[in-house]
């Protein structure tokens, strides 16, 4: 007997797995001595040139270039991962072990975001395999809307058939607009019971649907109705506070639903909210009042939970290393439901994982904003070393400047921050703490402590994600991720070309804000605790949006070149030709063969190959820009809130569906720059095919710019999506108006290129 318990504390919770990854490691050096020999001979032949110009811009770009493939080459050296045994867990520890955990979900505009996704995501949660009354959910609507309300408190009464349906049957899926969404018949069970229950049931979730699609079509009165009432004329820029226990888990039993809370917070034109973030802190507050769990999850609207276990996957992770208490978070990856055939808009994230194994084997992965789970006291603000917190004395002075006046939420960090295991004594009733939890969801409640600078997640950065994983690292924390199958957890991906470029912009303002704040990367490796290793993956993330000035200006010099007869690659009879198109060569099948290994394919390498580019000389060059002006004081970065598509819900009959992730343009000038690169490439390839006409001899052509136009061939390859766009029709072709612009900014360029290569 003895030896049995003792065979099932061995059993392990994860196992890390190293990968192999020499041949990769060889490729990338030989690609490095390449960019090397490149600078090398750059600089050598510096003073041969007729034209300094180029010569000079090129080896600034390439240098660039080579010192992000550098970082590139740090990050990926090492390649691990990690796998995780819930059926190990459940054998170790019994129910009444399980730590709390709760549970937010944020949503912000219920247009964007329609409600009947935000409430799968809350049904998808409140289903999962774990007792749930160890679960608190606690939805988040920015959008303050009636809309959501109503839905939430419809959704929570057909939880109540829903949770035990899936938990009865093993239902895989527990996401109804996706269960229900399958072509063919379920699989769970073929009784007769289970058929006649899974009709009411989809019969139950279709109603569900009308009654919140009416809601939403028609704004309906809500005098009567007390609860509803205080929805009547608010503005969502605009008002009190509205928290509303919408279910509670009263007697605490296993089987019943989680507790379902519903938080508007207060919002006041002249005070800031901070976006994401501060609806991030308001729960993390107001859940540290009503239930305090010492684990929380959190998930953007549209993320349901597609692996039922996903909890224990991720205690697997909170109880299964060596050294269990250095680990701050545990994240799951950002997967993609109905993504678009191929990713045409190179939103899915599939050529990542090479950065995210090479992080794993470091520090740990960055914090992506969603499917993540946190110990709480790591995000009130503790190290992994911290004897003075966790000895419990922590004086109500410093609780209170920290943490604010709430005499409940001082009590409630304490007990977090002094306690080392996650197992504390949880709030039964959470509707006990309402006033509380109003109290600090106020908009004034954050002045004067340190919500938002030192504890909760950090402001600052319209990417407040990576800016908090970053500040938990650099107190010393380490954080893990993990793949369970199937996917934990599935979301939308932008489905429009704007919308994707909006988003992408965003990525690239946010961490590059981080690099002027005093969180920057460099600076935490040097004052705090941030590995080395794990600063360079950050600056490589900073980064991201300066290299779309490179990338420009290495995209307009063969224009330059081929206007002017200048050169800045060399002839194609000279041995230097050979380095540069060993690079091209080697680095685009290394890419191949990259996304080959992580099962993506040809069509879909293609598009992100092509889409890198268009992106990076679109929409990074404006998050660029937009973190200069905001360094200059002449605008703020703002949160857009990505548009949401509810497809799955298409009766695939729509005339719209054959044109899915097709390119489409709206008035937005983003796409300027891109049109611009287009059609000066354009313009220099015309250039010089009538220059190869006329030209004599074979001499001749070969001393043309042929390296420079096959440049330009590449370039428009890479934006043949946006060429199409210049002669689509109606919302498939660029507007007019963004096409003139364009033209006269290139106008402007092939005369500037006219003027400089006088005087240069
Ligand atoms: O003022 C706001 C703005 C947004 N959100 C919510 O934030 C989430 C993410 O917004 P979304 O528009 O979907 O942005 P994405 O670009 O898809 O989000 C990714 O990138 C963000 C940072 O840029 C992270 O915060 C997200 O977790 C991550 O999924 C959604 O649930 C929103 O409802 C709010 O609650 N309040
Ligand atoms: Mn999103």
């Amino acid at each position: 007997m003895a030896s049995n318990t003792q065979d099932i504390d061995c059993l392990p919770l994860q196992e890390q797995i190293v990968h192999n990854n020499k041949a990769a490691r060889a490729i990338e050096l030989v690609i490095l001595s390449l960019l090397v020999s490149l600078l090398v001979y750059r600089v050598t032949y510096f003073d041969d040139q007729d034209q300094y110009l180029p010569w000079l811009l090129a080896l600034l770009c390439e240098s660039w270039f080579t010192f992000i493939w550098i970082l590139s080459v740090c990050i990926k050296w090492n390649q691990c991962s990690i796998k995780t045994y819930p059926e190990h867990l459940l054998k170790r520890i019994s129910d009444s072990e399980f730590p709390a955990v709760d549970i937010f979900v944020t949503t912000a505009d219920s247009v964007r975001e329609p409600s009947i996704i935000t409430m799968n995501t809350v049904l998808s949660l409140l289903a999962v395999d774990y007792p749930s009354n160890n679960l608190a959910l606690y939805l988040s609507d920015d959008g303050c809307s009636r809309v959501t309300f109503y839905s939430l408190v419809e959704t929570t009464k057909f939880a109540k058939l829903w949770v035990p349906f899936c938990k009865k049957y093993n239902v895989q899926v527990r996401a109804p607009f996706r269960y229900f969404n399958a072509k063919s018949m379920p699989i769970e069970d073929d009784s007769l019971e289970f058929q006649q229950e899974w009709k009411k049931i989809k019969n139950e979730y279709g109603d569900l649907c009308k009654r919140i699609d009416l809601a939403a079509q028609r704004p309906f009165s809500c005098d009567h109705d007390s609860d509803f009432a205080i929805f009547n004329g608010v503005d969502h820029r605009d008002h009190p506070t509205i928290i509303k226990v919408i279910y509670e888990n009263e007697k605490g039993t296993l089987r019943d639903l989680p507790h379902v809370i519903y938080i508007s917070r207060e919002k006041r034109p002249k005070h800031e909210h901070h976006y994401k973030a501060g609806a991030m802190n308001v729960l993390t507050r107001v859940s540290g009042v009503m239930t305090n769990a010492p684990l929380m999850l959190n998930v953007d609207c549209d993320m349901y939970a597609n692996n039922p276990q996903v909890i224990l996957h991720a205690l697997c992770m909170v109880f299964g290393f060596k050294n269990e208490e250095n680990y701050a978070f545990f994240q799951f990856p950002q997967a993609f439901y109905d993504g678009l055939k191929d990713d045409p808009f190179g939103s899915q994230l599939a050529n990542l994982s090479f950065i995210i194994n090479g992080m794993s084997s470091s520090q740990g992965i960055v914090y992506v904003g969603s499917n993540c789970f946190h110990r709480r006291k790591v995000i009130y603000g503790s190290s992994p070393n911290d004897t003075i917190k966790s000895a419990g004395n922590i004086s109500n002075k410093d609780l209170h400047k920290i943490f604010g006046k709430s005499v409940e939420l001082r009590e409630s960090a304490a007990q977090i921050l002094s306690e080392s295991n996650p197992k504390i004594e949880r709030q039964k009733s959470p509707s006990k703490f309402i006033e509380a939890a109003v109290h600090v969801a106020s908009c004034r409640y954050e002045y004067g402590t340190s919500w938002g600078k030192q504890v909760g997640f950090l402001y600052g950065s319209s990417t407040e994600d990576i800016l908090t994983g970053l500040d938990i690292h650099g107190r010393g924390w380490r954080s893990a991720i993990t793949l369970p199958d199937p996917v934990a957890f599935l979301g939308c991906a932008a489905t429009t070309f704007p919308s994707s470029l909006i988003q992408q912009k965003r990525w690239v303002a946010g961490p590059l804000e981080i690099l002027f704040t005093d969180k920057n990367p460099l600076l935490l490796t040097i004052k705090a605790n941030l590995w080395f290793r794990q600063a360079l993956a950050y600056i490589y993330f900073c980064l991201c949006g300066v290299g779309s000035v490179p990338e420009l200006c290495y995209a307009s010099l063969p224009v330059y070149c081929i206007i002017t007869g200048s050169h800045f690659l060399p002839k194609i009879n000279e041995h230097a030709f050979l380095i540069f198109m060993g690079i091209f060569v080697i680095t685009n099948l290394y890419g191949f063969w990259e996304c080959r290994r992580v099962g993506v394919s040809v069509r879909m390498w293609w598009n992100l190959q092509r889409i890198g580019r268009v992106n990076t000389m679109t929409a990074w060059l404006f998050g660029f820009l937009s973190v200069m002006l905001k360094l200059m004081g002449l605008s703020n970065t703002v949160f857009e809130v990505t548009q949401k598509e509810n497809r799955s819900n298409d009766d695939g009959n729509d005339k719209d569906n054959d044109n899915v992730g097709m390119f489409t343009y709206d008035k937005s000038l983003i796409i300027v720059p891109g049109v611009v690169i287009l059609l000066l490439n354009m313009v220099a390839l015309i250039k010089g095919m009538l220059k190869m006409y006329y030209s004599e001899t074979w001499m001749g052509v070969l001393g043309l710019e042929l390296g420079e136009m096959f440049c330009s061939v590449w370039v428009l390859l890479c934006f043949w999506e946006i060429l199409k766009g210049l002669f689509g029709n109606g919302k498939h072709g660029i507007p007019s108006s963004t096409i003139l612009k364009s033209g006269a900014l290139a106008l402007l360029f092939v005369q500037v290129c006219r003027r400089s290569s006088q005087l240069f």
